[in-house]
């Protein structure tokens, strides 16, 4: 009988990678909050409300069990970051020791300041612990177009195991074992195409995007270095790969949030308007947080995260943000 994987969290990115494994030849159980999300996936092969148009594979079966998962040979956790932890508390007793459990999901836990990692560590010690993360948007990976991403672990032969069932010739996992770097990246740009959505929607042209993805991932690299990541990590598809991406392309919640307040919409309109996550917005505080008991230098972030906590209009973060002292580049 073929390995089966248990997926946590039946939004886009969860269905998404059941699609993916399913076309690897591993059959999931995807996990929804929603008791009307599993319903529908199972009875019409279609999750309307996080990921319409796309025709689900047979093997992929949708539940609101958690107990369903602890037959599972390996677990993807898809649940947004600030729900991490309680999902994952209400998953405990179901995990058999040694499972290999990746973490899919981009944001950091606001109050704590914990990565997913830590949560993961702290909810469900005995797991093996890996992360996933790129450039990869659940509609590309859905629909099969070619997708490459990182898979961090430290236990090669569990990351081996973990791309084995959902690898494919359109889904390329890259296997590495730098967790915190892949999810310092993945986090990060999010933020970042907050604010490189802001700089569209405020018509300020591509020199500034380009000078905001390359002044941003200085940013995100100089964080991630200090919490131990290597800085290699950055340069690949969980750093760089995923911020161009990100930064560049409506299609991300992030940018498309960002593109709205550039425009002068409010905060709490765009919100009010999706059932989607925008993980920026809560992860921006949380980054700045850290940066702060860090002692780094984060200055785009940091504009960021005044906008979106109401301290900030746009275009007085923009101000701020232009009227900085001339620094060498590498500091
Ligand atoms: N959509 C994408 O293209 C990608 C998303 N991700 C990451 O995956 C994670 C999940 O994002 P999506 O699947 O896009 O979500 P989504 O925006 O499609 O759906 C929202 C998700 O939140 C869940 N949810 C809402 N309230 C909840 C609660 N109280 N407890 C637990 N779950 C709750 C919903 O059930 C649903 O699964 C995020 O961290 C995101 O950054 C990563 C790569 C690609
Ligand atoms: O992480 C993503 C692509 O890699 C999806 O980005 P958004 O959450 O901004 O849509």
């Amino acid at each position: 009988m073929s390995a089966r994987l248990g997926i946590i969290g039946a939004g886009a990115w969860g269905t998404a990678l059941a699609q993916a494994a399913a076309r690897a030849g591993t059959p999931s159980i995807l996990w929804a909050f929603e008791p009307e999300v599993a319903k529908a996936i199972n009875e019409t092969r279609e999750n309307p409300a996080f990921l319409k148009g796309v025709t689900l594979d047979a093997s992929i079966h949708a539940t609101n069990d958690a107990a369903d998962l602890s037959a599972c040979d390996a677990w993807l956790v898809v649940t947004p970051a600030q729900h991490m932890r309680a999902s994952l508390e209400a998953f405990g007793g179901h995990l058999k020791p040694g499972t290999p459990v990746a973490l899919c999901s981009k944001g950091i836990e606001r109050g704590t300041l914990k990565l997913m990692s830590d949560v993961l560590a702290e909810t469900l010690p005995s797991a093996i612990p890996a992360v996933l993360s790129g450039p990869s948007f659940a509609a590309d990976v859905a629909r099969g177009l070619p997708t490459a991403v990182t898979l961090a672990c430290t236990d090669a032969g569990a990351g081996e195991k973990l791309i084995k069932m959902i690898g494919s010739a359109s889904f390329r996992p890259y296997l590495a074992d730098d967790l915190i770097g892949a999810e310092i990246g993945g986090s990060v740009k999010n933020v970042l195409a907050i604010a490189a959505g802001i700089v569209e929607g405020r018509g300020l042209g591509k020199s500034a995007h380009a000078a905001l993805i390359a002044r941003g991932f200085a940013e995100m690299t100089r964080l991630a270095v200090a919490l131990g990541a290597q800085r290699e990590t950055l340069t690949g598809l969980c750093g760089l790969g995923d911020l161009v991406l990100t930064c560049s392309s409506p299609q991300s919640r992030n940018m498309s949030c960002g593109l709205a307040l550039g425009r002068g919409e409010a905060l709490a309109d765009i919100m009010a308007a999706r059932n989607s996550v925008t993980e920026g917005v809560a992860t921006a505080p949380a980054v700045m947080e850290l940066a702060a008991r860090h002692g780094i230098d984060m200055p785009i972030c940091e504009a960021v995260a005044a906008i979106v906590g109401g301290r900030a209009s746009v275009d007085d973060a923009i101000n701020a943000l232009l009227s900085r002292p001339f620094t060498s580049e590498g500091a």
